[in-house]
């Protein structure tokens, strides 16, 4: 199955320009890509697409018709868009033969697509039909600044956290300022503490944090320092295409892990969620049925088998014998009087033959022997006749 790759970053990192040598890289090694665009407020892409969010939705006219603002309307034109999600997958199912990359631009302002509905569904989609990779774009320069390198990895990690998708880091515009500094950063967090302690922005007298903030950003350092090790780190330049033969490397490991863990995990979450949503249901429906009077049949029958009475079965039996006007120790009576007493039925004839000799037999045997024992003691000639009547003579 082809890999599919989001473009995901904060504004002006470079994602479209990231996209663009992205993708004239992957031609230019006979692996033309299958590309994507899903922001629909851009004014010009200098990639060619083969699914276009613009071409489907007009994003001026969502303002116009919704009376919304920019940012409203991009969430409104993706919740537009995700509805057809399924046509748009089928699409791509269909020519997956003819790729080994699928790549997606998303909008500018990240939290639009990470954090609305339309994002998440978009991303669970593709994620459910190919090994998805988040590319996670990151402004180098600007990163070198320790306030925003930590928003910057703050919002990667919710991300990771919220998709549970692999992810790769990438230092854009490394052809600006390197991005070993970075690296540095996050393998060594004593080199990140450093760093706080000699940036004057966050310490000096006039700070308007006054010391508050870079202590905030220490805790985070080191809090952040797990998430660190489950990321893949590539310094690249979309301006003249440094580092991308090694952002595919990256690539194709990741693809490896989506599908020795990450897949699973998704498997066994959305299964969990699943079976989850089936005991809501059962109970639903045996409530429903409770209101209704409908006894479940199914818990009846398996409390017969297991012969296993509850206090609520008891209840609900005692209930059904008042309802039908009868006292629930009455009947207890009756009924253990005709089962166990004698062997004759009220109206005093014999339930069946074989039966009736057996009671009649134990019945002499059980007189002769008080007869005999009697004998030893009384010889009266009342109890000679009586054993004498009893024998048939
Ligand atoms: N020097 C240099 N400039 C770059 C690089 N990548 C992007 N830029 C510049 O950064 C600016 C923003 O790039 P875009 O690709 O528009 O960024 P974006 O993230 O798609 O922007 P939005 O989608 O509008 O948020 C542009 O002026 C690009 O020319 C790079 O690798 N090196």
């Amino acid at each position: 199955m082809p890999a599919t790759i989001i473009c995901i970053g904060m504004a002006g990192s470079g994602k479209t320009t990231f996209m663009q040598r992205l993708n004239s890289h992957l031609h230019e090694n006979n692996k033309p890509p299958y590309v994507i665009n899903l922001d629909p407020a851009v004014y010009k892409i200098p990639f060619n697409c083969n699914i276009d969010i613009r071409d489907s939705i007009n994003y001026k006219k969502v303002m116009e018709n919704y009376n919304l603002g920019p940012n409203g309307a991009i969430v409104t034109s993706l919740n537009l868009f995700s509805t057809k999600i399924d046509k748009v997958l089928s699409i791509v199912k269909n020519r997956s033969e003819n790729f080994n990359n699928c790549i997606i631009d998303t909008p500018g302002q990240i939290e639009c697509f990470i954090w609305s509905a339309s994002g998440s569904i978009i991303t669970e989609s593709f994620a459910t039909e190919f090994p998805t990779i988040l590319a996670y774009i990151i402004d180098t320069p600007r990163c070198s600044n320790p306030t925003t390198f930590m928003s910057n990895m703050l919002y990667a990690c919710s991300i990771l956290y919220k998709t549970k998708l692999p992810m790769i880091i990438v230092f854009n515009k490394n052809d600006l300022r390197n991005e070993n500094f970075a690296k540095n950063w996050m393998k060594d967090f004593e080199s990140f503490q450093d760093s706080l302690r000699d940036n004057s922005e966050l310490n000096d007298e006039t700070s308007n944090g006054s010391g508050y903030m870079a202590s905030l950003i220490n805790s985070m350092s080191l809090m952040l320092e797990e998430f660190y090790s489950t990321l893949d780190i590539v310094g690249v330049s979309s301006y003249n295409g440094n580092g991308f033969d090694e952002f595919m490397e990256i690539v194709d490991k990741k693809v490896d892990e989506y599908n020795e863990f990450y897949q699973k995990e998704r498997e066994r979450i959305i299964n969990e969620k699943k079976e989850r949503e089936k005991i809501k249901k059962d109970n639903q429906l045996n409530n429903l049925m409770k209101d209704l009077g409908i006894k479940d049949k199914k818990k009846s029958e398996d409390n017969n088998d297991n012969n296993v009475e509850v206090i609520s079965d008891i209840e609900e039996e005692i209930e059904n014998d008042e309802k039908n006007g009868y006292e629930h120790g009455l009947i207890d009576l009756e009924s253990s009087e005709r089962e166990y007493t004698f062997p004759e039925d009220r109206n005093g004839e014999l339930r069946d033959n074989e039966n009736s000799n057996d009671v009649a037999k134990s019945i002499r045997d059980r007189y002769q022997q008080a007869f005999e024992s009697n004998a030893k003691t009384a010889s009266s000639s009342v109890a000679e006749d009586i054993a004498k009547y009893i024998n048939g003579q």
